[in-house]
């Protein structure tokens, strides 16, 4: 059992603010991704739950107990980094056990605590190997396993697969989510990685330049983006952002896209007038080949079998545009698609990238 609350946590080094007034509540049992671009301050927000970096101000709080001066080891945190940090002239079995040899714990509840935690991460059979004679996917979960044996209230992750190769990735985050429903245990995970981010978290925090931009379900950040840098960093491939004016503001919004395409978006419209630029932002997989709609020169085509990459520009302009259709889309690299749009699958974002809220459409007239 394991709340985390961070309240008001901000960090400087020297004179460089590198996180500000960070607020979360994370729930007991729930995995949580910390995401954003190189240097937005994940992996500093993670140091400072463990410990290992102190909070400028702010605290942090597990279980309602205020930890911010606790040492890492009293906070019932177990932290897996990046590189493994496995002793290689150690086996796998001593690898686990550490943590436990250190705190001098009996061997028949040593011996148990490893045997389970190897059963758990199917290493039963490697024990009496060491390190160096195993793989990066099976490093990294003896790695997981010396946290387990400490049955910890929180395990935090710093970007624990980003050594290893794409497939091995894709095996390990299923590991690592079934491993989550196994401990019932609350993990915060960094990652720069939007797709371990999406697959993963029950609820991801995107930062941006030490801030909290969102923090949601995956589905609530790739439906509802609160800006236009979520927008552009959840979803693959990326979310459009087509340059339109608006054209007017009685029953929606309604625009003129680049390329000279028309439409009217029931967004809300407080504080946009005529004239003003906007974005409209149009995920790859919201379009559907068309009679009317947005008409897209072909520069590039992917042919995935289950689905049609195109890459191309919108009209004769330079904004490239991508879209996501069927397999067995009839269209050919060179030429030209119109493409329909539905206006509810919009997303406008204004001169400060902050979005439009959508309005939601009264019962009667569902
Ligand atoms: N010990 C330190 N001294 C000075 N600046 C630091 C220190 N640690 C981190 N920073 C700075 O704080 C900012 C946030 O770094 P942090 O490592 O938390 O980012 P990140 O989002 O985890 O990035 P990455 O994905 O590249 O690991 C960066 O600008 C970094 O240069």
């Amino acid at each position: 059992m394991a709340t985390l609350d961070l309240n008001q946590v901000s960090k400087s080094f020297g004179a460089a603010k590198v996180l500000h007034d960070i607020n979360l509540a994370i729930e007991d049992k729930e995995f949580v991704v910390f995401v954003g671009p190189s240097g937005c301050g994940k992996s500093t927000l993670l140091r400072i739950i463990a410990g290992l970096e102190e909070a400028t101000t702010g605290s942090i709080i597990i279980n309602g107990e205020d930890v911010s001066t606790a040492h890492p080891v009293d906070r019932g945190i177990s932290m897996v980094f990046q590189s493994y940090a496995l002793y290689p002239h150690l086996t796998v079995y001593e690898n686990i056990a550490f943590p436990l040899r250190v705190q001098k714990l009996p061997k028949p509840e040593l011996e148990e605590a490893v045997a389970r935690a190897a059963d758990i991460l199917q290493l039963t059979d490697k024990l009496q190997l060491k390190p160096g004679q195993l793989s990066g996917g099976q490093r990294q979960r003896v790695a997981i396993g010396r946290s387990i044996v400490r049955n910890p209230k929180i395990f935090l992750f710093d970007e624990p697969l980003s050594n290893l190769d794409a497939a091995l990735r894709g095996d390990m985050r299923v590991e690592l989510s079934q491993l989550h429903k196994q401990l019932d245990a609350t993990m915060v995970y960094v990652t720069h990685d939007q797709i371990e981010a999406m697959t993963m978290a029950d609820r991801i925090v995107v930062l941006k330049d030490g801030r909290v931009e969102q923090f949601g379900s995956p589905m609530d950040l790739y439906h509802h983006p609160a800006t236009r840098f979520v927008a552009s960093f959840i979803g693959q491939p990326n979310m459009n952002f087509v340059p339109a004016t608006v054209t007017g503001t009685k029953g929606g919004l309604a625009v003129d896209l680049e390329g000279g395409h028309q439409m009217v978006l029931p967004v809300d419209t407080t504080g946009v007038a005529k004239g003003d630029p906007v974005e409209v932002g149009i995920r790859p997989e919201d379009v559907a080949l068309g009679e009317s709609g947005l008409d897209i020169s072909i520069r590039v085509l992917e042919r995935l079998g289950g689905a049609t990459i195109t890459y191309g520009t919108i009209g004769s302009a330079e904004t490239r545009f991508c879209s996501s259709l069927a397999g067995n889309a009839p269209i050919e690299q060179g030429t030209n698609m119109t493409l329909t749009i539905a206006p509810e699958s919009c997303h406008v974002f204004n001169a400060n990238g902050d979005v439009l809220s959508r309005l939601t459409v009264p019962e009667q007239t569902r």
